[in-house]
């Protein structure tokens, strides 16, 4: 991504480059002066009207839909949100930010003309703000009362607040973030403060997640950080691994940064400044250099509809080693200490779904296929902590309930068992509950 580029953020037709010809004047004679020689590519395009057509499409509009060349060599269809003249470039040379429209958007990415199959171009009309106001009461119908992340209130956004927000967060602004050894490439858009905005890459400091613009201003900051480890207390440890309990309250800014960090992996959520209210859970991997964050999830002090996780992260780095069902597994067993039923605020991202669906049908599944004689779901609630109606809806995407003589059983023949395990996956690290050292949260104030 060339940090050089300018966007624009109108979709109106560009300025004209700073290279482009002035206008031809007549000579002093009067005589018209010559034309310039044709060069090898316009040439072309006067003897191929099929190219001549697609040069008159350029630049493409926002909205536009065509065919573009992923990183697997194949094409996908796309949609064209956002575009930025090339530093330098021609009048009709510009980089496309694309959505693939078969795919999340944390692939979304600025694309070169070449990658995109102008002959595949489809219409030039962008969605109705209408329509995006439809589409987000139907997926976004949760409302929060409070801080942190989430979508909270867009439904009470009109049209014009609406557009603004989607415009303001529908191109990544920081591509890549260093943390820790990590190099990582980013998602989606987090809302930085304004100072940054001129930054493509960030540098954070892996202990107190402050970030920096520059990697000399990191090293400066990494020989006077005193802090090793989340500033918080120690409530888990198991061989290398820790968690540690961090309060919005008394560490804002920690907590504050950690929300900036995860926006850049969490879609459909909204940044606030007031972190006072949740509680953050973040599990380290330790060795003598520090313990290292390889996630988190944050949790609400008190919550009126039983969330027992708000928001839940893997840096990608750690992402498929098991740490996501160990930080489900780890939100149930706070829920168990509190002598609750829990379930995760929504809505669920497609990969919390999957990590949220492969540990239900996992515990589940354990407990049925030990278990002799009838159990209800209540009782399945009652020893898992996961809410009667997560657990319905798991053993119903199973098929595992049945409606015979007038009411609900669950039907749990062992070879079906069986199967439905072996394609939850694997079960993820454990957590041992016994080194867990914690007591629910009691407000002091
Ligand atoms: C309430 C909410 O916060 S919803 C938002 C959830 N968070 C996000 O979407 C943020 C970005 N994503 C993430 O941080 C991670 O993908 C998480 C937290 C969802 C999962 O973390 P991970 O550490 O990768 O989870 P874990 O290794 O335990 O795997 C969980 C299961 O989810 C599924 N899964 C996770 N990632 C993928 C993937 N990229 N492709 C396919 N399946 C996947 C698999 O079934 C996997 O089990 P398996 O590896 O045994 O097959």
């Amino acid at each position: 991504m060339g940090s050089s580029a300018n966007t624009e953020t109108n979709g109106n037709a560009p300025p004209p480059s700073s290279n482009q010809k002035p206008p031809a004047t007549n000579g002093v004679d009067g005589s018209h002066p010559p034309p310039p020689p044709l060069t090898p590519d316009q040439a072309i395009i006067e003897s191929d009207p099929s190219k001549k057509r697609k040069m008159g499409m350029l630049p493409l509009e926002v909205g536009t839909r065509v065919m573009c060349r992923w990183r697997d060599g194949k094409h996908h269809p796309v949609k064209v949100i956002e575009r930025r003249r090339i530093h330098n470039g021609g009048q009709n040379d510009y980089e496309y930010y694309v959505h693939y429209t078969e795919f999340n958007r944390r692939l979304d990415e600025w694309t070169q003309l070449d990658q995109l199959d102008l002959d595949s171009v489809e219409c030039a009309v962008d969605e109705k703000v209408e329509d995006k106001v439809t589409s987000l009461k139907m997926t976004r119908h949760q409302k929060r009362k409070i801080d942190e992340t989430h979508i909270e209130g867009h439904e009470e956004l009109d049209a014009a607040s609406l557009r603004e927000h989607e415009e303001f967060t529908k191109v990544k602004n920081i591509s890549t973030i260093e943390l820790g050894k990590y190099e990582i490439e980013t998602w989606y858009f987090s809302p930085f403060p304004p100072e940054y905005n001129d930054c493509v890459k960030l540098f954070f400091c892996e202990f107190c997640l402050n970030f920096m613009k520059r990697k000399e201003q990191l090293q400066r900051h990494m020989r006077k950080c005193d802090l090793k480890h989340p500033p918080g207390d120690e409530i888990y440890r198991s061989g290398t691994l820790s968690m540690f309990e961090v309060d919005g309250k008394k560490n804002k800014v920690y907590a504050q940064n950690l929300c900036y960090l995860a926006k850049l992996f969490l879609d459909h959520k909204t940044l606030y400044y007031d972190v006072d209210l949740f509680l953050f859970y973040v599990l380290c991997e330790c060795d003598d250099r520090g313990c290292h964050m390889v996630g988190y999830f944050s949790k609400e002090k008190h919550s009126e509809e039983a969330y027992n996780l708000a928001c839940i992260l893997t840096l990608p780095s750690y992402q498929r080693k098991g740490y996501g069902k160990f930080l489900i597994a780890f939100s149930y067993e706070l829920s168990k200490k509190e002598g609750k039923v829990g379930t995760p605020e929504r809505p669920l991202s497609d990969l919390g779904l999957l990590s949220y669906r492969g540990y239900w049908t996992r515990v589940l599944l354990e407990i049925l296929k030990k278990h002799k004689g009838n159990i209800s779901i209540k009782e399945l609630s009652d020893v898992t902590a996961i809410k009667a109606e997560d657990i319905l809806s798991t053993l119903q995407s199973l098929e595992l309930i049945q409606y015979r003589k007038g009411q609900h059983v669950i039907c749990a023949d062992p070879k079906v068992l069986d199967r439905h395990l072996k394609a939850a996956g694997r079960g993820g690290l454990d957590v041992d509950a016994s080194k867990l050292i914690w007591t629910p949260y009691k407000d002091q104030s």
